[in-house]
């Protein structure tokens, strides 16, 4: 019996989020990232884990542009993005938050979230399919996402660390990320804020369609919300794998064996 072969003209397959293809940054000697090659489908949530020093942010520093890698690509939505500045990365819809925090502290949180707004790159630029995921959210949109509302008239610098995370990704959903890197948004926040800082990051993704790089040190957050860990050690990608396959990885066990994650 002959088998039919599978139809040549099979629908296209839509380009990863993102693509970093032997990404690699040194400086002064030392390699800090080290020929990282990872896939990242539209709409995954990523963990990227590592001890301190494993190069996780300067992976983020490199995605976003703020440093330029000395070998590799870098990928957005299939566009080949190495050679380009921060702000244009921006326009294709890469969104990130930092450890340190960006708000402006004597403003209310509905003028921050107004100010972020009004800075928010034209569409033209964007190359992923979904071209607005969270861009055209108004304001209260916005505050109502991250479970601000009820906060808006408050002074941003009265805040808890809790309620601030939440508002530096109201500040960012304000300009319509499609992919975002939120750098240990868990930082500081008490042991009482991180459950609700967790669902609010998960509802985001999860209505907006995002697709989201996340460094944290909150195993237990990880486990529950990410697709996907990738398991960052002295610059290398040791694993990229789901959650229980990477934590029983070898490597990875003998690699952590003695430190935190
Ligand atoms: N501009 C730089 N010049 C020289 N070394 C650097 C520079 N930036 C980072 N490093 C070094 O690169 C290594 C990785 O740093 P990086 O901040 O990326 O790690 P990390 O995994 O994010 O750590 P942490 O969890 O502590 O934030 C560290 O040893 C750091 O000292």
């Amino acid at each position: 019996m002959s088998v039919s072969p599978p139809p040549s003209h099979s629908e296209p397959q839509a380009a990863p989020a993102l693509t970093l293809t032997d990404l690699s940054w040194s400086v002064g000697g030392a390699t800090i990232v080290d020929r990282v090659t990872m896939h990242v489908a539209t709409g995954e949530f990523i963990a990227v884990i590592g001890p301190n020093g494993a190069g996780k942010t300067s992976l983020f520093n490199l995605v976003s542009g703020l440093t330029r890698p000395t070998g590799g690509r870098i990928l957005l939505g299939g566009t080949d993005v190495t050679t380009e500045r921060p702000y244009q990365r921006t326009r294709r819809g890469l969104g990130r938050t930092f450890q340190t925090s960006s708000v402006f502290a004597d403003l209310s949180v509905e003028e921050n979230v107004d100010l972020a707004a009004q800075a928010r790159a034209g569409g033209s630029h964007r190359f992923w399919r979904r071209a607005a995921a969270a861009g055209g959210l108004g304001t209260t949109e916005v505050l109502e996402l991250v479970r601000l509302d009820h906060r808006r008239a408050a002074t941003a610098g009265g805040l808890s660390h809790g309620d601030k995370r939440k508002l530096e990704l109201a500040l960012l959903l304000a300009r319509g990320p499609e992919l975002i890197l939120l750098d240990e948004p868990m930082a500081g926040v008490s042991a009482g804020e991180v459950g609700e800082l967790t669902a609010v990051i998960h509802a985001v993704q999860r209505e907006r369609h995002c697709t989201v790089l996340m460094v944290e040190h909150h195993m237990e957050v990880l486990l529950d919300m990410a697709d996907r860990l990738a398991v960052m050690h002295h610059g290398e990608l040791l694993a990229f794998a789901a959650p229980e396959t990477a934590m029983a990885d070898p490597d990875v066990q003998a690699a952590y064996l003695g430190e935190s994650l």
